[in-house]
């Protein structure tokens, strides 16, 4: 074998293999799920449904709805051995590094653990599924000091998550903007963490090692991390429920001016494979439309518009999906840094389908290098 020396830097431009779980589309600006337009989907679907496509290639028919919502909410509660695990962490580290724990616990748990027959592999898939919200709502209430809220098999996968992290029945104008931010989530290619997903995979390792791997890569500000430094960006340049919307833009404006001057990298801005925008803000944008309406919040529109103007104007990058997110799941009354967690909880779904896809036509992921050290010497 010899060795290239074109070099690929973060394997910009490569295609790496064949996927038929998402079409990203940069000319257009489009995404679709297994055909689908993400767009329509949220417009239209459940999570749970949106779950099941992308696993088995075809929206559910109402049968399997039916069994897959009945199996969901049934298999909701923590494990004992899981909250413990949790128990043991201490409260200042960052939730994600909670949820990396949590997914290797079940993983552990697991009596299918190491088998990974395609059906062995689904009911993983499902029930990690079922089982991450309330790791989610456990850690933010613990962080609050808040007694564990049980969940509900009244309530859908949106509600039951919101109700088990606050204690109460959402809105359902909240609950559709968390539901049209879980479909959104879900899939995305080959994004860092799903190819981390798809390397650990290809070792033959398990269905749990890849997930807990692909959370890692997850969250890093680079990827998934970016939703709560966008939050963190709006903290810092200064929330003021009273402030009018003009003037907050005008603040995030010249806050950003001077960021860039200063050569930073403003995360919620830019994307490896979406050079003229990302497919899904305009849909995620308008559920954060809804969410600052209903919580009477429009200073926070002037903060997004002030920041995505002069970015704009200055290097005409656009806003990525954790972009609107952030604002809106801090609307919703989630503590900044549970925000990748919560996307984790989507993104199980597409890290689950492309570890199947992996499986199913396997090789080895292990690339080369160029060595580029000292050449040989003696001792
Ligand atoms: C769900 C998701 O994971 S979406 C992505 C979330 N990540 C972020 O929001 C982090 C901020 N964004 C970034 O760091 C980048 O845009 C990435 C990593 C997402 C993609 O970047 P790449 O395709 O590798 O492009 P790269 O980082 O080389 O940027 C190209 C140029 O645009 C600039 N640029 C890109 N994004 C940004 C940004 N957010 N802020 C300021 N400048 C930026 C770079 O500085 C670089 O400029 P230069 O050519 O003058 O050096
Ligand atoms: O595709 C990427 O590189 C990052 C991204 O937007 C995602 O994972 O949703």
């Amino acid at each position: 074998m010899t060795e290239t020396t074109e070099i690929k830097k973060g394997l910009a431009g490569v295609v790496v293999d064949y996927t038929a779980i998402s079409k990203v589309n940069p000319d257009t600006n489009s995404l679709l799920y297994r055909g689908y337009p993400v767009q329509d989907l949220a417009a239209s679907k459940s999570f749970e449904e949106v779950a099941l496509l992308l696993w088995t290639g075809e929206l559910p028919t109402q049968i399997e709805l039916t069994d897959f919502i009945a199996a969901e909410r049934a298999g909701r509660a923590l494990a004992s051995n899981v909250k413990a695990a949790i128990d043991l962490l201490p409260l200042d580290c960052h939730p994600m590094d909670v949820g990396r724990t949590a997914v290797s616990v079940l993983g552990a748990n697991h009596a299918l653990a190491e088998d990974s027959s395609p059906e062995a592999e689904f009911i993983k898939a499902k029930e990690l599924f079922a089982a991450f919200p309330a790791v989610v709502a456990y850690d933010q209430r613990r962080r609050r000091g808040l007694s564990v809220v049980e969940p509900r098999e009244d309530l859908d996968y949106s509600q039951n998550f919101l109700w088990m992290t606050f204690g109460e029945e959402a809105a359902p104008e909240v609950v559709d903007a968390f539901r049209v931010s879980m479909v959104l989530y879900a899939e995305h290619s080959f994004n860092a963490s799903t190819f981390t997903a798809r390397v650990v995979t290809s070792t033959l390792s398990d269905l749990h090692s890849a997930v807990t791997a692909a959370i890692g890569a997850l969250k890093g500000p680079l990827h998934g991390g970016a939703n709560e430094a966008v939050m963190h960006t709006f903290q810092e340049i200064g929330i003021d429920k009273n402030e009018s919307r003009e003037d907050a833009a005008a603040r995030a404006k010249a806050w950003m001016e001077q960021a860039l001057a200063a050569k930073k990298k403003v995360m919620g801005f830019g994307h490896r494979v979406y050079k003229h925008g990302d497919s899904r803000v305009p849909t995620m944008k308008a559920a954060l439309d809804k969410m600052v309406a209903y919580y009477d919040r429009g200073e926070l529109l002037g903060l997004y518009d002030g920041l995505e103007t002069a970015m704009d104007e200055a290097k005409a990058i656009k806003p990525n999906l954790d972009y609107p997110a952030g604002p809106t799941y801090h609307l919703m009354g989630f503590d900044t840094d549970m925000f990748t967690p919560i996307f984790i909880a989507s993104r199980i779904v597409g890290w689950t389908a492309h570890i199947a896809e992996q499986r199913a036509s396997n090789a080895l992921i292990r690339p080369l290098s160029a060595y580029n050290g000292p050449e040989q010497r003696a001792l």
